[in-house]
């Protein structure tokens, strides 16, 4: 499949937009309440000369969840180790990963939700007692022995907290959901992308490409560099707004974000299933995409702005993907309550 635009996962050409990624608290745009919290949370710890308890970040995939990582590390001025779920192979790995930490020091641990069973029950008594039992030996020789470690924040990281067992969830001091961002926070960090990328920008096309971003700053960088170039080639350079409206139309990026897989995906629910309820399998086979990349990157921003509900029987189309995709709204959907209210 071609990549989407619009698509919150990391992918290759992101990544040369690791300047863009704030290192510090203050740059750390939106997610008000968790910067607060996470900011009083640090200044406690490093007053009392402690490490920061450990802290678990879920969300969908894009929003900043490594960005704070770091940002919790340098903020605590500790050095950080990355690593993630699937990369921990044995529990030796994760051994020697813990050994090796200075007090204080950070680990993160990204797609925490992929850890395997008998690694996860070595990090219980890492987290919660300091401690590390490994078992030297093998066979009637084998020994169990106890090694005291350094003082350590882990902080996890998942799209999927779901997923994690509840006592790994436990023993997080520090849970944070983050959420998908608001158009105005999106425009402030469209507008710092510009200006660490030395692009000339007004204020209404930093807005014409927030509005278009699903409430993720990935994908804002993203288009702010693909609008980038249609500046530079059909004008002087300068993103305006009509330049982001016509490059983003013509990069079938609708007026509120939505690609064609989107539409796809509430056009059969509202043509093929009469507007649902249709099972997410059901769904997934008609538009021909996996049932994960619907339940994980196409959902979560469609019930985020109101244009899928999820019900028992399934999902359903509500009244105002009807009138945004210009179908007629069908009675009962007008009467049933499932015109969301506004403002949500
Ligand atoms: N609050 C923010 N302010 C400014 N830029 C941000 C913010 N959050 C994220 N970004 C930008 O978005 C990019 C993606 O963020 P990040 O890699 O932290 O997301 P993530 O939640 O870890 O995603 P994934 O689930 O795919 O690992 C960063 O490189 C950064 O440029
Ligand atoms: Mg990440």
């Amino acid at each position: 499949m071609e990549e989407r635009l619009v698509a919150p996962q990391e992918q290759l050409t992101d990544q040369e937009g690791e300047v863009l990624r704030p290192s510090r608290m203050g740059d750390y745009i939106g997610q008000t309440k968790i910067k607060e919290n996470l900011s009083i949370f640090i200044q406690a710890a490093s007053t009392r000369g402690e490490a920061l308890d450990h802290v678990l970040l879920y969300g969908p995939p894009g929003l900043g969840k490594t960005t704070l990582a770091n940002i919790i590390a340098a903020e605590m001025g500790v050095s950080i180790r990355t690593t993630s779920g699937p990369a921990i192979e044995r529990p030796g790995d994760l051994a020697a990963i813990l050994t090796a930490l200075e007090p204080r020091d950070v680990l993160f641990i990204d797609e925490i939700h992929r850890l395997n069973a008998t690694t996860e029950e070595i990090l219980y008594s890492a987290m919660e007692d300091g401690c590390l039992d490994i078992v030297i030996g093998k066979g009637p020789s084998a020994r169990s022995i106890r090694l005291s470690l350094p003082p350590f924040t882990l902080v996890g990281a998942t799209t999927r907290a779901g997923q994690l067992t509840s006592p790994l969830r436990d023993r997080f001091g520090v849970i944070s959901r983050l959420e998908f961002y608001e158009v105005e926070d999106l425009k402030d960090i469209v507008l710092r992308a510009a200006g660490i990328l030395r692009l000339d920008i007004t204020d209404d096309g930093a807005e014409e490409i927030a509005r278009r971003s699903r409430g993720t700053p990935r994908v804002g960088n993203r288009l702010l560099k693909r609008v980038r170039d249609f500046a530079l080639v059909w004008e002087d350079g300068v993103v305006t707004q009509t330049i982001a409206r016509e490059a983003l139309n013509r990069l079938e990026v609708d007026p509120v974000g939505l690609d064609q897989i989107d539409q796809k995906a509430l056009k059969t629910i509202i043509e093929v299933f009469a507007g649902g309820p249709v099972g997410l399998e059901t769904l997934a086979s008609t538009i021909g995409e996996e049932s994960v990349t619907i339940e994980d990157v196409v959902e979560p921003f469609l019930l985020q702005m109101g244009f899928l509900q999820r019900t028992p029987r399934g999902r359903v189309a509500t009244a105002r993907a009807y009138q945004h995709l210009g179908y007629p709204i069908p009675q009962n959907r007008a009467d049933s309550g499932l015109f969301p209210e506004e403002g949500k």
